[in-house]
């Protein structure tokens, strides 16, 4: 066919001289250009991009495949999909530049590889896109330096503090278990230290420098557990996770997992946290892709798990499966050989946080604490402290200091009855929902003091679900607490 012209030249040769006149000029102006073949080969490498690449013999990386040379290369995405990617930005030796990649079809429009143009200083008016782009990647990469520092353990098996007999034995079979890259159960009631004791096991172990991710099953809605154990795939929901997100088995990769409140997990997701146990690898939600994962998983709860496989709530192979190394934090009532050296050390970071005097504790006050129960254990001793503390100047903290607090926090050491009315010395005689809901508030206060706002905690001390107590909390107007 004749160009409109007139011309000698038909359209054919116009498009080939056009694409001859395209590529030339993109050699000229780039800062490099590279081919693959449809098997993502390189076929073909420009002296300037073998120069800026370093390569010092460019002949050799013929045949090797595109990301051997140019790792975060998106070539083979081209090839495969067969779709240009006509504008993009990409981090080259710490340098960010400009790329296009288009691909190579034959005659019958099958792709057999694909070309890449990579541009730098020469496109001026890309200049403030790349400059935007490059101080953009200075703050990912600083936010993610920060956010794996955070994601690194706080704490060492040291900072549980602890001098009793039990105590050091506790440490003792807690380092033990960070030398063995196996599962760990612990075990123990509410406040007892079990998190603490997993971020200590977490960075006595070789896996220190990797993150450590925390998941309290109990705070998270069952209908959203397996996303935030698994992620999401891009495109799976519409809305925020439209772009998919990573799930905690993925940001923990190479690293430790801590399941707290592991007893709470629904039967179906325990189905699926067994198979990853078991084969290390993840499928996120609305995707068909398995991902590997290196995840050490450390698992706590302060259920009888046995109890709950016996009564049919949680799955005996899962129980097994996290049962490998079971660690018992026994009650701070069984080792109040710790409460002196405890005392001390929470007095002090208390001391730290709120910017007042370090208090002491009078002979009368320790003898207070040694004959208290501690249901919430060291998360309460700490609040009753705390409290202590603001009730009164005095350096020296004393019995009557604790009062209060004691005795609001565990009714059946109470000095004096439950006051149901509020004013007047004798109960006064009133309706009984009036006084029953009274009691009921109070108590629920309480469990929640003694368990440092833990909702999931105080439910149990109370004996009754999540659910009632979140419904409860709302209708006595506590959710201050
Ligand atoms: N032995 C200890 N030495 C110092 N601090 C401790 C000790 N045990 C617990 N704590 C502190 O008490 C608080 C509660 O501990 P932690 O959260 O580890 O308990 P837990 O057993 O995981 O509780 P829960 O079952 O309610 O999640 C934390 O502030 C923790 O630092």
């Amino acid at each position: 066919m004749k160009s409109a012209v007139g011309s000698s030249w038909d359209a054919d040769s116009i498009q080939q001289m056009g694409m001859q006149s395209l590529l030339a000029l993109f050699d000229d102006s780039c800062e490099g250009t590279i081919a693959i073949d449809d098997q993502s080969r390189i076929v073909w490498i420009n002296d300037k991009y073998a120069a800026f690449l370093g390569l010092k013999a460019p002949e050799d990386v013929l045949g090797k495949a595109v990301e051997e040379v140019i790792p975060n290369s998106r070539m083979r995405e081209v090839v495969h999909n067969g779709k240009p990617i006509l504008l993009d930005i990409m981090m080259i030796r710490d340098q960010p530049l400009v790329v296009m990649r288009i691909p190579l079809k034959d005659e019958d429009g099958k792709v057999i590889g694909a070309i890449g143009f990579a541009l730098y200083d020469r496109l001026q008016r890309l200049k403030p896109l790349v400059s935007k782009f490059a101080e953009l990647q200075w703050a990912l990469a600083n936010t993610q330096k920060e956010l794996a520092q955070l994601r690194h353990s706080k704490y060492s098996i040291s900072s549980f503090i602890g001098v009793s007999p039990i105590s050091l034995e506790l440490k003792h079979r807690a380092r033990r278990a960070a030398q063995l890259d196996t599962t760990v159960l612990l075990l123990g009631e509410t406040g007892s230290g079990k998190e603490l004791l997993a971020h200590g096991i977490h960075a006595a172990s070789g896996r220190a420098d990797r993150p450590f991710v925390g998941i309290n099953i109990a705070a998270v809605p069952e209908t959203l557990l397996e996303a935030e154990f698994f992620g999401v795939a891009p495109g799976a929901y519409t809305g925020a996770d439209r772009k998919g997100r990573d799930g905690k088995f993925k940001i923990a990769d190479g690293g430790t997992l801590f399941l707290d409140e592991v007893g709470d997990m629904p039967l179906q997701v325990q189905a699926k946290l067994l198979r990853v146990l078991q084969e290390q690898e993840i499928e996120p939600l609305g995707s068909n892709k398995i991902t590997k994962v290196d995840v050490r998983v450390i698992a706590a709860t302060s259920h009888d798990l046995k109890q709950l496989v016996a009564d049919g709530k949680f799955r005996s192979d899962l129980y097994y499966r996290l049962n490998v190394l079971p660690i018992h934090l026994p009650p701070l009532r069984e080792r109040r050989g710790d409460l002196d050296a405890l005392c001390e050390h929470l007095l002090e970071q208390i001391a730290k946080r709120t910017g007042m005097p370090q208090r002491e504790l009078a002979p009368c006050a320790r003898e207070a604490l040694a004959a208290y129960g501690w249901p919430g254990n060291v998360r309460e001793l700490r609040n009753a402290l705390e409290q202590a503390g603001m009730l009164t100047d005095n350096v020296s903290l004393k019995a009557e200091d604790f009062a209060s607090i004691l005795s609001l926090v565990e009714p059946s050491q109470q000095k004096e009855p439950v006051p149901l009315a509020k004013d007047g010395p004798t109960p006064a005689v009133r309706p009984l929902a009036e006084a029953v809901a009274d009691l009921e508030k109070n108590l629920i206060k309480s469990a929640l003091e003694s368990t440092g706002g833990n909702k999931a905690s105080a439910a149990r001390l109370l004996g009754i679900s999540r659910a009632t107590l979140y419904q409860k909390i709302m209708d006595f107007e506590l959710l201050s607490n």
